[in-house]
């Protein structure tokens, strides 16, 4: 775990990085304090406030010191009687420990390192047992637990040192309702022998008899003297003698004398035997319910804040007490801990909360805060409100709470001290703890409130500013007069503590009416501690034997008996009844409000209860839930499965649909085909849906049909009986079709011309195939017949007499823009027009021929006679040359005459084109003009009236009878 406290930029002048301590585990601590000392003589009275603890002191255990017995008795030293004689030694008389290493020498090796002290540990487990043979076990006392009286020995030995042996007991983590310093030393004062102090203050035997009485056990006073890195030009050391050993200052000089206190640290004790002495114990008994209070005081630069918080080598107070307390929380698993801690400053006589300002403010920061009042309370004492606290949960967290503050105190470089700090900072741990009752929250009878409730102790560790004379600047005469200020009111306030003090030397200005607390925003936090309510250790640091000049050097040395004399006077004037603190039940009152523990377990009983009810709740709602779900579920599901039927439907439909439309195609596919083939009676429809099919078939029949003889009955009634079909079957088809758009299937009729049994349109592919298979099959056999017919009808046309002509070699086609219907009846008219006129024709030939043989007759009597011309041109010469009229002439002239015919016919169609009666297609056909009746060609059309204009015998005249008479 990481113990360090960010002060990176301060020079360190500690110790040698050394392994951060370990952990320590106070049970399995053994007492340091391994020379036996002999219980001079027991305190047979203990007053009400509780006797002085024993001195828990980690007594050096040098390799050099001899056993007790064997020690030499000295004038200096211990008499018989375990009676104290009062020497002063130099220091330079005292065994010196090696520089850099201090518990290889005279300086105990720390506890917290975990090295074992030289001492036999049998002696001093005699000593203990000699001791704790003078401890009563059932006192009320804060000191030791017994309440009866304990005796308190120490030893001067004949070299001068002085043997402090403590009660083991006061080491012990299981000491309860005790409470005593582990090094505080003591005269026997049975023995009469006082040791009459200095003139200043420092502690005689008979004060220190007094302080037992007046159970200033409670009260640690210990002086730590900072190295100094001039001592070499700097006071003279004989004036200074420190005696850690006998917890003796000494000063030889002006107003000098010997100081005596609980501790004395030499130059060579680091933080850990520090904190191990004035701090460890104490803060054991925090945890244990009783509120405590560590503050360090002393001039600037003497290494306040070095003790308080270390370095990241050498780590202070604090962060080993943060180390004790998780310790002690871990072996304590018969209670529960709740830790609160708040960080705070006094600058300039105002209070600032350093957990709530930003980190690197610096002096003066300028962040607006809430003013932070002190408000006192009967439960609470003096509190500053509002201050934030942060729950803490580990060593590291509380550390980095602790760090964040420090971040944010003021500081600034003085005379003495270049990260000087400006301000008394106040870190308060509140430590909760309950006895741990397994399973009480569930079946507690008294409203959830556990038995022995939760015990509220704090903790202050108090970094004072340091007391300065003169500053520079401005700014440092200010802050130094603030501190000096509230310095000195503590001095005053600590100074007048006993003059209120009763005869058994409690304090009897408890509400401090007397006593200046309200001058200082100091003294007035510290008043629960001052007043008594608190253990209390102090700290005081000092620095000697430095200054360069003799001026300097004395104003030191000034400041430094000041120093000592405010220890001397906490010492003689603190008097502490702290107890432990009552155990708080329920949660009433703002007292019991603050208890976070209680109010948590409150809480969580609530939420338990909550929760218990809720689950009730829960499964009396659960079954209707999960009807409610299968309800759900199910009503889901059938949604699903309707949408999925829903879907299904519409891809059947849409597939029904498609099938539908593809069945229609095929049908009109067949349909079609009937149209243009020949259905079971043999009649053509919908010629004019495919156009292709029906010119083909079209043509193909009206050349035949024109190509046949006039006489060919049987295609003149097939083309009649095709026109009046098609006619027929294509409005039957249209209405099929019309019924086909509409999407409906129709039931199949009887007509052959309808849809046939495919006519629902549902008719398979195959059938439709076959269906359409055999139509094409009716339409091949169709033009087999017609061109069958046509051959014939060629054949009939080139036997006959008569001039026969064929269609021309385009034939006629079937108008593309005309409907079939019309186009055939046209065609029909104009053929049947034709085929008249044709035939009058041939009258009109037969006659001619009978008259030109009647007249050759004639003439060939006279041979000069010359036939005359015929109107038919001069081929009519060659048609002359034939045989007998209606004839057919075997010397091949006939085709000649046909030729003459075709021409004569092409004439006269050529004509009838150009007086607008009939057009002539792009392909040769001829059609008749739109809006032309077809009846119309029924009329003998009178643009034939050039054949008619042809000096052709009278058709009156023409008599076929008379002729072939003739
Ligand atoms: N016992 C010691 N061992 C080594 N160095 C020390 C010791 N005491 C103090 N110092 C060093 O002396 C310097 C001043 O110490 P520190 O800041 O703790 O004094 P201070 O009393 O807190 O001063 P101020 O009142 O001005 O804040 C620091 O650099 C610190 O490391």
């Amino acid at each position: 775990m990481a113990t360090a406290l960010p002060r990176p930029s301060r020079p360190s002048n500690g110790p040698p990085n050394m392994a951060l301590p370990a952990l320590p585990v106070a049970k399995s601590r053994k007492s340091t304090g391994n020379i036996p000392s002999t219980p001079a003589r027991s305190v047979s009275s203990t007053p009400r406030s509780g006797l002085r603890a024993p001195s828990a002191s980690l007594a050096p255990p040098s390799p050099s010191l001899p056993p007790v017995g064997s020690y030499p008795k000295s004038p200096t030293g211990v008499n018989a009687a375990g009676k104290t004689i009062r020497k002063t030694v130099s220091i330079n008389s005292f065994p010196q420990p090696p520089r850099g290493d201090t518990r290889a020498g005279s300086v105990p090796p720390s506890p917290l390192s975990g090295e074992k002290a030289p001492r036999p540990a049998r002696k001093a487990k005699s000593s203990r047992e000699s001791l704790q043979s003078h401890f009563g076990t059932n006192t009320p006392s804060l000191l030791n637990g017994s309440g009866e009286g304990k005796s308190v020995s120490s030893v001067r030995m004949s070299d001068g040192l002085i043997s402090v042996s403590s009660p083991p007991q006061s080491r012990s983590s299981s000491a309860q309702d005790s409470y005593s310093t582990s090094a505080t030393t003591y005269d026997d004062p049975a023995d009469g022998t006082t040791q009459q102090g200095d003139s200043s203050g420092g502690l005689s035997v008979a004060e220190k008899r007094s302080s037992k009485a007046d159970g200033k056990g409670n009260v640690v006073v210990s002086v730590r003297v900072r190295p100094d890195a001039n001592s070499d030009h700097g006071s003279p050391d004989g004036e200074w003698m420190v005696d850690g050993r006998r917890s003796l200052i000494a000063y030889r000089g002006k107003e000098g004398g010997d100081h005596y206190y609980d501790n004395v640290f030499t130059t060579h004790d680091n933080n850990a035997r520090v904190y191990d002495h004035i701090a460890k114990r104490l803060v054991r008994r925090v945890m244990e319910g009783y509120h405590g209070t560590v503050f360090a005081y002393g001039m600037t630069g003497t290494g306040k804040t070095f003790s308080m918080q270390g370095t990241a080598s050498s780590p202070g107070v604090i962060p080993l007490a943060i180390t004790d307390i998780f310790s002690y929380i871990r072996e304590t698993p018969s209670r529960e801990f709740l830790l609160r801690v708040s960080y705070l400053e006094i600058y300039n006589e105002r209070i600032h909360d350093l957990l709530s300002m930003p980190t690197g403010s610096g002096v003066g920061g300028g962040v607006q805060q809430d003013e932070i009042k002190l408000r006192e309370d009967s439960k609470r004492g003096v509190y500053a409100t509002p201050l934030k606290e942060e729950i803490v949960q580990s060593p590291t967290q509380l550390l980095r709470v602790i760090a964040r503050g420090d971040q944010a105190r003021r500081t600034a470089s003085t005379q003495f001290n270049a990260r000087s700090s400006r301000s008394h900072a106040v870190v308060q741990i509140v430590v909760e703890s309950r006895e741990r009752t397994p399973g009480s929250s569930a079946g507690d009878k008294r409203s959830g409130i556990v038995p022995g409730g939760v015990r509220v102790s704090t903790l202050s560790l108090i970094d004072l500013a340091g007391s300065e004379k003169a500053a520079e600047s401005k700014e440092r005469r200010q802050e130094g007069a603030h501190i000096n200020k509230s310095l000195l009111t503590l001095g005053t306030v600590i100074a007048k503590l006993s003059e209120w003090k009763d005869k058994e030397g409690k304090n009897t200005d408890k509400e401090g009416k007397h006593l200046p607390y309200r001058d200082s925003k100091l003294t007035r936090l510290l008043q629960g501690a001052l007043s008594g309510n608190s253990l209390v250790s102090i700290l005081c640091t000092i620095q000697i034997g430095a200054a360069g000049s003799v001026a300097a050097a004395n104003s030191h040395t000034g400041e430094t008996l000041s120093t000592l004399k405010f220890a001397s006077r906490a010492k003689n004037s603190i008097v502490s009844h702290a107890k432990r603190a009552e155990e708080a039940l329920g949660a009433g009152g703002d007292g019991g409000a603050r208890v976070l523990l209680e109010r948590y377990r409150m809480e969580i009983l609530e939420l338990r209860q909550q929760l218990d009810s809720q689950a009730k709740k829960k499964q009396g709602d659960e079954e209707e839930v999960d009807k409610t779900k299968v309800e759900e579920v199910e009503k889901a599901r059938e949604q699903e499965a309707a949408e999925r039927h829903e879907e299904q439907m519409l891809e059947m439909q849409l597939a029904r649909t498609a099938l539908k439309e593809r069945i229609d195609h095929l049908n009109r596919l067949i349909l079609s085909s009937k149209s243009v083939g020949v259905n079971s009676n043999g009649s053509v429809s919908s010629l004019g849906q495919y156009p292709r099919y029906s010119q083909a078939s079209l043509a193909g029949s009206i050349r035949s049909s024109v190509g046949t003889s006039i006489g060919g009955r049987s295609l003149l009634e097939r083309t009649s009986s095709m026109t009046s079909a098609s006619s027929t079957i294509g409005q039957r088809s249209n209405g099929g079709g019309n019924r086909r758009l509409s999407g409906e299937a129709e039931p199949a009729e009887p007509d052959e011309d309808g849809m046939g049994e495919f006519g629902d349109g549902t008719a398979s592919l195959a059938t439709q195939n076959r269906a359409l298979q055999a139509d094409l099959v009716d339409k091949n056999r169709y033009i087999a017949t017609l061109e069958k017919r046509l051959l014939q009808a060629r054949r009939t046309s080139s036997s006959r007499t008569s001039v026969g002509f064929s269609a021309p070699s385009k034939g006629i086609m079937v108008g593309e823009d005309h409907s079939v219907a019309a186009a055939l009846k046209e065609k029909d008219a104009e053929i049947a027009e034709l085929r008249a006129r044709l035939d009058d024709k041939d009258r009109m030939l037969s006659a001619l021929r009978s008259a030109a043989r009647s007249r050759d007759t004639a003439e060939a009597t006279s041979s000069d006679l010359r036939p005359p011309r015929s109107p038919l041109g001069p081929t009519q010469h060659k048609k002359d040359a034939g045989g007998a009229p209606g004839a057919v002439p075997s010397d091949g002239k006939q085709p000649q005459n046909v030729e003459d015919m075709d021409k004569m016919l092409e004439e006269m169609i050529q004509d009838r084109i150009e007086t607008g009666h009939i057009i002539r297609g792009s392909r040769g056909s001829v059609r008749l003009p739109p809006g032309q009746a077809i009846n119309a060609l029924a009329e003998p059309p009178r643009n034939l009236e050039p054949l008619r204009q042809t000096p052709t015998p009278s058709m009156d005249a023409w008599d076929p009878e008379a002729g072939k008479k003739a």
